[in-house]
């Protein structure tokens, strides 16, 4: 159970909060929520052993918790003014900073500033009721800002097309989009961003990918692929494995032959140098990686994300697929993050929809395989499941005949959300 409890001017708020966090529960989205009002004057959230504490628009110099702005009286600040002061204050959450034609939120991440923008910003309490309760089902703080603005306008344009209704933001078009080198309006805005902007990768062969095994052997790799397997990757952690190279150009080698999607996790510069298929990249890599020579090298990339700003930024980079994770505990990497579960998943599958395949990865073994299937991801990245099996071909065998589409695959996934069971 984790609690919410609001200043009493801010009271307002419930008739928004009650039917999100509704919502949420009957997604199972995240523990229940209890909500309460205080005198107190600022917003204090408790998840488990968690406690946040925030408050809007008011210059308490020493408040330690968040420090919410989203009040704007002309002559608006500008945006690059705002992107600094968020950089040098991690508490400080900027929301629906108006700008010329939209919108920009901003928020500190490691150091530096993050932003989405849109332009329309929705409806204000919605937006405010959005982030609180985000933020209370323990999403991250850039997931709970992006989902607050998908929200807002979500909440906005239900209300102007008289449904009324408020229901959990899941179509793209609601979502705003997050200011990369590659967002048409940077320069104008006058974000600055540390990327550079990148053409679309290459495709994959999205009949291919149903089942992905990641494995840590180019022997493994020659294995799979003997068995059929048609999409496989190479992961190898020590970097100063003295055979990485020789494994690296074993494995392309490999794929060439049997005609598979290989990709390499982590070595770009090795996956370029051989002509690798393609390579993984977690968002850990993306600091450092040149994505531009990796797209001019005509290589496909697939990139991890862990929740909605994640998949929003990766999306921009336009990859060759999209894989989302951890859904489950996994023992095999340890995770900063926790386990993101199938109802999450599912959401998270509606909102890239068919724009990019999808590949759900963490603890998935052959029985949770195929609920994770019937959220409509396009494919599902195993690792234990395949080298601890006591079988491993007959493991391939069995996930295969799991991981297939009826002819008709659409009129599944239209009712994908209503029909995934709880965890
Ligand atoms: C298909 C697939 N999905 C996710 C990952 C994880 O990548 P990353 O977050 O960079 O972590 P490492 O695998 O490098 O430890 C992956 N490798 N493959
Ligand atoms: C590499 C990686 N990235 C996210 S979870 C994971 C490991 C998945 O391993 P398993 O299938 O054994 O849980
Ligand atoms: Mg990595």
């Amino acid at each position: 159970m984790s609690s919410l409890c609001l200043p009493d001017h801010l009271t307002p708020l419930l008739m928004h909060v009650e039917p999100l966090l509704a919502n949420a529960d009957q997604y199972q989205l995240g523990n229940t929520v209890s909500v309460s009002v205080s005198e107190s004057g600022v917003v204090d959230i408790k998840i488990e052993e968690r406690q946040l504490s925030l408050i809007f628009n008011q210059a308490e110099a020493d408040f330690s918790g968040f420090k919410i702005l989203d009040q704007w009286y002309a002559p608006y600040p500008s945006v690059r003014e705002m992107q600094v002061k968020v950089e040098q204050d991690s508490r400080v959450i900027v929301c629906g900073l108006p700008t010329e034609k939209g919108c920009v939120d901003i928020w500190h991440h490691n150091g530096e500033a993050r932003a989405v923008y849109c332009h329309h910003a929705g409806a204000g309490e919605p937006q405010r009721a959005m982030l609180l309760c985000a933020l209370a089902l323990d999403y991250p703080l850039e997931d709970a800002v992006t989902l607050a603005r998908a929200h807002a306008r979500g909440y906005q344009s239900s209300h102007q097309d008289g449904h009324g209704e408020v229901s959990w933001p899941v179509s793209r078009e609601l979502f705003p989009r997050p200011l990369t080198a590659n967002h048409p309006e940077v320069d104008v805005l006058g974000w600055q961003s540390k990327e550079v902007a990148v053409e679309p990768f290459c495709a994959t062969d999205a009949q291919q990918l149903a089942l992905y095994p990641v494995v840590d052997t180019a022997e493994w790799v020659d294995r799979l692929l003997e068995l059929g397997v048609k999409t496989t990757q190479l992961r190898i952690k020590n970097s100063q494995d003295p055979q990485l190279e020789t494994q690296v150009q074993q494995i392309i080698a490999a794929g060439n032959q049997y005609q598979a999607q290989v990709f390499v996790n982590d070595y770009w510069q090795l996956a370029i140098k051989h002509q690798a298929y393609g390579v993984h990249l977690g968002q850990e890599d993306l600091e450092t990686a040149d994505l531009v020579a990796i797209q001019q090298a005509g290589l496909r990339i697939g990139l991890s994300t862990h929740g909605y700003y994640e998949i929003l930024r990766a999306v921009e980079f336009s990859p060759s697929y999209i894989a989302l994770g951890h859904i489950f505990p996994t023992t095999t990497k340890e995770m900063p993050s926790k386990p993101q579960g199938l109802n999450r998943l599912a959401l998270y599958q509606k909102l890239i929809g068919d724009t990019f395949p999808t590949v759900a990865i963490g603890g998935i073994d052959l029985p949770r395989a195929e609920k994770v299937w019937r959220t409509g991801v396009s494919s599902v990245a195993v690792v234990r499941a395949i080298t601890e099996a006591s079988d491993p071909a007959m493991a391939v065998d069995a996930f295969n005949q799991l991981l297939v589409r009826p002819e008709f695959p659409d009129a599944i996934n239209e009712k994908i959300t209503d029909r995934i069971d709880a965890d």
